[in-house]
């Protein structure tokens, strides 16, 4: 049982309706249902363990790639059953992109980095329209100032929160609809964070961002909507300020006052 807030209707943009995961026998997640809005960042928090990030990789399929998980119930995506049989995996990764806590970028230039997805997926007719997404990417991404004169450097030269701001480039360059961030700012200074969290905070209301963190001030921070897990369960949903300050779980309490995690 979740117990949901009062949230303003919104249209949801992924929505999960009774999802549980197995790892082989052992169950991570037990029966989780959230719609989550491209207007606002979601976040994830809870103590190690509880299944935030399982969840999350359930909403781009990620799960597919660990062959003892399966995943029951039902996750729409503009609501398109997203395991249904026959769909294209590749396409819905782009729809639905990914921010690891580890910056990943590949060992290539700062430039492929980005222009790879686009013109995997066909996105840009010629050079010039590629160049433009590459530009734009890093933009919004915060990173171009930093890099426009070195875009044939490798972007495993850059420093952490430049790898990390170019990995959110590369997810942007296809155009997402949803992006996900699994603890982004774990492998990061205080300064890169705070970079990364103010980049959030510029990307919001564009695309549907869902945020794991075990950090709560982050989630603070950067969200608008918080859900508390617990034990494999979603306990809480609501407005992030309301599950600061006016948890109605105990184990929510616990949790954000410090008891425990
Ligand atoms: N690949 C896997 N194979 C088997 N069990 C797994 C796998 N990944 C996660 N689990 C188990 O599923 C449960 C939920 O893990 P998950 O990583 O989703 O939690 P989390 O809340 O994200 O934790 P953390 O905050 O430590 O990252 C844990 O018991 C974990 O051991």
């Amino acid at each position: 049982m979740t117990t949901y807030h009062e949230l303003d209707p919104v249209e949801a943009k992924i929505s999960a309706q009774d999802v549980s995961v197995f790892y082989g026998d052992k169950q991570a997640l037990d029966s989780v249902s959230i719609d989550i809005a491209t207007e606002y960042v979601t976040a994830f928090i809870g103590p190690s363990g509880c299944g935030k990030s399982t969840f999350l990789r359930t909403l781009n399929r990620m799960n597919d790639t660990i062959a003892s998980a399966r995943v029951e119930g039902a996750i729409k995506l503009d609501g398109e059953d997203i395991y249904r049989s026959g769909m294209d995996v590749v396409q819905l990764r782009a729809r639905v992109g990914m921010v690891f806590q580890k910056p990943n970028p590949f060992p290539k230039s700062i430039y492929e980095n980005v222009a790879y997805g686009p013109r995997i997926h066909g996105l840009a007719s010629g050079k010039t329209e590629l160049d433009g997404i590459v530009e734009r990417s890093l933009r919004r991404a915060g990173l171009w100032e930093e890099v426009k004169d070195r875009l044939a450097d490798s972007g495993t030269a850059l420093s952490g929160g430049q790898q990390q701001r170019l990995c959110i480039a590369r997810a942007i360059a296809v155009d997402p609809e949803v992006i996900l961030m699994d603890e982004p700012c774990s492998a990061l200074d205080p300064i890169a964070t705070a970079k990364i969290e103010e980049l959030i905070s510029e990307l919001k209301g564009r695309y549907a961002i869902v945020i794991v963190t075990h950090s709560m001030q982050q989630a603070a921070r950067v969200s608008q909507r918080t859900a508390f897990f617990h034990l494999g369960k979603m306990v809480e949903y609501g407005k992030t300020s309301d599950i600061f300050t006016n948890p109605r779980e105990e184990r929510t309490k616990d949790y954000i006052t410090g008891r425990y995690g």
